[in-house]
């Protein structure tokens, strides 16, 4: 397969002003410290991935992400994106790639969408067939045909990552970088974001970089995942295989007779660590090499009158807290 992204030994260093320990000297001496936000990574994306990269508050996802867009000089490294060097070639980059920040609009704030969108098939050079088929196909799936003659500045947090998304991708970009797509969006917009970004993928094969905190998101959309800490990336592996290699801790959802706060007085004197209280269920978490099911079953009967039982696998959100956490 042929690799669109590739990263080697890609480093972003800031300079910040330091605080100074002499106030007055402060506003006359500036004095700068070095902070490395993105520490020597390197990596290949093939065309038609997605690929999940995911990382604490301030790890260094959305510097990545714009050095990947050419918004952004790096320090050191090198950036390729379908060949080419983003920064270098930032015109001919930007016609193979869209972006969407979930937090920040992309187009024109007063005037109505449907001229944004016409003043990006300006801008972008798109045929009007390309540019018809395109809005007509985005328009009907995100569900913007009410919100084509609103000005931006009108619409809801939901209605704007909508038309942004759209915005992204009429001049059919083959990457497309998404940092935190569905935030602070309702569980229905959400999903109507997935669905489309996941049909494009399926069907035009546009490769995807996601950061998300939702792991929701890179759960429906992504088969492999980049974690970054402090800068460096700790972990890159397909999803299924975090899942494997870590999955010793399962949860048991129990439902039990009886009062649930006296039930979890029970279990803490118990080893078994509680996870989670729901109306009338508790999850445990439970180490697989030391008890296999029916045993722990059999453990828990003994204490608690259990009226059903689901065992599932810990959560990639649980998983990726606690290598970041161990590392
Ligand atoms: N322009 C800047 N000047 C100085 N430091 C910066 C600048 N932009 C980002 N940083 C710092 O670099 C680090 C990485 O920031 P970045 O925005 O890439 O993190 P992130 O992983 O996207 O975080 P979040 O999940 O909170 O969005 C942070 O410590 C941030 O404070």
């Amino acid at each position: 397969m042929e690799n669109i992204i590739e990263v080697k030994n890609l480093k972003k260093i800031y300079k910040r002003r330091k605080r100074h320990d002499n106030f007055l000297k402060g506003m006359f001496e500036r004095q700068y410290e070095e902070f490395k936000a993105v520490n020597d990574i390197s990596f290949t994306i093939e065309k038609g991935e997605a690929v999940g990269y995911v990382g604490p508050n301030g790890s260094g996802k959305s510097t990545t992400i714009k050095m990947l867009s050419g918004i952004l000089q790096p320090t050191s490294g090198a950036v390729y994106v379908n060949g080419i060097a983003p920064l270098e070639h930032r015109l001919e980059n930007n016609k193979n790639i869209g972006v969407v920040f979930g937090n920040k609009s992309q187009l024109w704030w007063d005037v109505p969408v449907k001229d944004s969108f016409l003043m990006l098939k300006k801008l972008y050079n798109i045929p009007d067939v390309q540019f018809n088929n395109n809005l007509e196909e985005f328009v009907n799936v995100l569900n913007l045909k009410e919100l084509l003659n609103v000005p931006e500045r009108q619409l809801s947090l939901g209605q704007r990552v909508r038309s942004n998304i759209t915005a992204a991708f009429l001049h059919d970009p083959s990457i497309v970088y998404l940092d935190e797509p569905t935030i602070g969006l309702d569980t229905e917009s959400k999903d109507s974001i997935r669905a489309f970004i996941k049909r494009l993928n399926d069907i035009k094969k546009v490769t995807f970089v996601i950061t998300s905190h939702d792991y929701q998101d890179i759960e429906t959309l992504c088969k492999r995942i980049i974690l970054i800490n402090h800068g460096k990336i700790i972990l890159d592996s397909p999803i299924e295989n975090v899942r494997e290699e870590f999955n010793r801790y399962k949860t048991i959802s129990i439902k039990c007779e009886g009062n649930n706060e006296v039930n979890c007085a029970i279990l803490e004197e118990t080893n078994f660590k509680i996870v989670g209280v729901e109306a009338d269920h508790i999850q445990i978490e439970y180490d697989t090499e030391s008890y296999d099911p029916v045993e722990l079953l059999w453990l828990l009967r003994k204490k608690l009158s259990i009226k059903d039982v689901v065992i599932s696998d810990r959560s990639i959100e649980a998983i990726i807290k606690d290598i970041v956490h161990n590392q």
